[in-house]
């Protein structure tokens, strides 16, 4: 488990992580978002020992990393896929990490077929494709057989097909019990991957809970009016009616309102009651994408003001489109099981153990630890997916 406490760092002026507490359990995969420069990559240079906080702590299975015995076997990170050697061949950097953490070379070709660039794996780095680098960093990443993985915006750089794999990678790797935190800036993309979400605007908790929660908490159906652009006293007249009624309404930048807590039929009737005529009236449902980035914008405006207390508090309940206890959208589903195996073992390969189904659906994240999966023991060469991969098989 990671645990933070308390976790600031500032550089100079700038605060860029400020009094963060969150834990990271075993069993699940847990989303880190927050827009750019919200402090995601310094948390995990915090949790690494690559940055000392100025205040706080952050420990893994309650040891900070540097005092962590055993880290290269216990640990695996993706934080910058560029971050390696150029000149050297992908399977020559594995090895050259593999001797510092005192890792069987036999373990650098599993990883590299696990990635699928087993066929690529004597060609120089420096000419891989930005997807083909952050297989590379992932298989890095998987080199020890760690039980706790950080992956620092993995998918970029990779295409659909990419992504999924990614995706199904990273609750097979849950799945088998192990710590997964996976930072992202794509609530769109967390929503289908992770079962828990840690979510930080300016370096500040946000959000702490489950996705299936944060999906209640923030999706809800509202209705889009439009009054007649040459009437702007109408608006004002609608408003005041809706309020006065229980909505709440939000003006829109193109001059419609948003109104929830109403049903159509009722706005329609209080228009008629108002002498309002309605040039649209329309049910729609806030998206997830736009809660997060309401959620995270309103981080944003409280901190340009000069009230630094009110930065820290969640937004109000209420806040924003949705509310809670709402529906979930259509179009949102909670993570559910893997789709499919998108890279099926061919005949005569040995199955990979990252790139199989789940087994087993992702355990909620407040499951107890479960000891890891039998290490995995390929008998041969682990399935290709490099020839599925339109990028990266270039
Ligand atoms: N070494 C540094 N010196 C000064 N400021 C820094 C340093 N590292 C990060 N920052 C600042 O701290 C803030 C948080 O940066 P960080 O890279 O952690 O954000 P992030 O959420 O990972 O962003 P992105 O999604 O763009 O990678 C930013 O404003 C950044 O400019």
């Amino acid at each position: 488990m990671i645990e933070a406490v308390g976790l600031t760092k500032r550089y100079g002026a700038k605060t860029a992580v400020h009094n963060l507490s969150f834990q990271v359990r075993p069993g699940a995969v847990t989303g880190f978002l927050g827009p750019n420069g919200s402090g995601k990559s310094t948390t995990m240079r915090m949790i690494l020992g690559l940055d000392q906080p100025t205040a706080g702590h952050v420990t893994i299975d309650g040891h900070p990393f540097r005092n962590l015995p055993n880290a290269p076997r216990k640990v695996g990170a993706l934080l910058d896929a560029k971050a390696v050697h150029g000149g050297r061949s992908a399977r020559m950097h594995l090895l050259s990490l593999a001797q510092l953490g005192g890792i069987p070379a036999r373990r650098v070709d599993e990883v590299l077929g696990v990635v699928g660039l087993q066929d690529v794996a004597r060609r120089r780095s420096k000419g891989f494709s930005l997807g083909m680098g952050q297989r590379l960093g992932i298989a890095a990443a998987l080199l020890g057989d760690p039980q706790v993985l950080l992956f620092d915006e993995p998918v970029n750089g990779l295409d659909p097909e990419g992504i999924l794999w990614v995706r199904n990678l990273m609750k097979q790797l849950a799945a088998e019990g192990r710590t997964v935190f996976v930072s992202s800036h794509l609530m769109s993309e967390m929503a289908l991957t992770a079962d828990h979400l840690i979510v930080i605007g300016r370096g500040q908790l946000m959000a702490d809970m489950s996705v299936k929660d944060f999906i209640s908490a923030n999706s809800a159906d509202f209705a889009r009016v439009r009054t007649p652009e040459t009437e702007p006293e109408s608006r004002e007249k609608l408003t005041a009616a809706l309020v006065e009624a229980g909505g709440q309404v939000l003006a829109e930048p193109d001059g419609g309102l948003r109104v929830t807590g109403l049903p159509l039929p009722r706005i329609s009737d209080l228009a008629h009651g108002a002498d309002v005529r309605l040039w649209e009236l329309s049910p729609h449902q806030a998206s997830l994408e736009e809660a997060y980035m309401r959620m995270t914008q309103g981080a944003v405006d409280y901190r340009s003001t000069a009230d630094q207390v009110a930065a820290l508090a969640p937004p109000p309940p209420g806040h924003g489109y949705g509310h809670p206890g709402a529906g979930a959208p259509q179009g949102w589903a909670p993570p559910q099981g893997n789709p499919g195996n998108p890279y099926p073992v061919l005949p005569g390969e040995q199955p990979n153990p990252y790139a199989q189904p789940q087994a087993a659906a992702p355990r909620p994240p407040q499951a107890a630890p479960q000891p890891p999966a039998a290490a995995p023991a390929p008998a041969s060469a682990p399935a290709d997916l490099t020839k599925r991969d339109s990028e990266d098989a270039r």
